[in-house]
């Protein structure tokens, strides 16, 4: 059993519990226990994660969150950066799942955090399993 932290931005509230509910359903499937933690929105999302590896008391991540795009270029920095941030996270080798949907509207969102349709939140989940798998085989 390995224990995997969730980092969830609260950002678009009712539709992150859908999302959740993927991750941890996924996570318990696979025999592995989890914590999660909240910040304000995606681009914390990274830092949150690095600051938690501090602690060393995690084998896996889970970043979930909703980014919507608006009238400026703000969705691009913040769909665009806080994927950058979990991709260097994960080239230093932690085992991260990125469940940050971008999309252009709540209905598309609304499809790909439900755990009935898309289950974005489960496929994230599983990929940060896979990661934790593979560093295991490897060591
Ligand atoms: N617009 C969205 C944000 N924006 C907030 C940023 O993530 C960040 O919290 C702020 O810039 C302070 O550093 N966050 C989301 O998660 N989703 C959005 O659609
Ligand atoms: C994705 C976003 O950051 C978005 O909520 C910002 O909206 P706007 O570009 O209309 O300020």
């Amino acid at each position: 059993m390995a224990r995997f932290l969730i980092v969830e931005a609260r950002y678009y509230e009712k539709l992150n519990d859908k999302l959740m509910s993927g991750v941890r359903a996924a996570l318990e499937a696979a025999g592995h226990s989890h914590e999660s933690v909240t910040v304000p929105g995606a681009l914390e999302i990274p830092g949150a994660i690095a600051l938690a590896d501090e602690t060393e008391r995690y084998d896996g991540y889970v970043a979930v969150g909703i980014v919507i795009r608006g009238e400026t270029y703000h969705f691009e920095i913040v769909a665009g950066e806080s994927a950058r941030g979990i991709m260097a996270l994960t080239m230093d080798g932690l085992a991260v799942g990125n469940a940050i949907l971008t999309v252009e509207n709540e209905e598309q969102a609304e499809v790909r955090a439900d755990p009935k349709q898309k289950d974005k939140g489960g496929e994230a989940a599983k990929a940060a399993i896979a990661l934790y798998d593979l560093r295991q085989r490897l060591a």
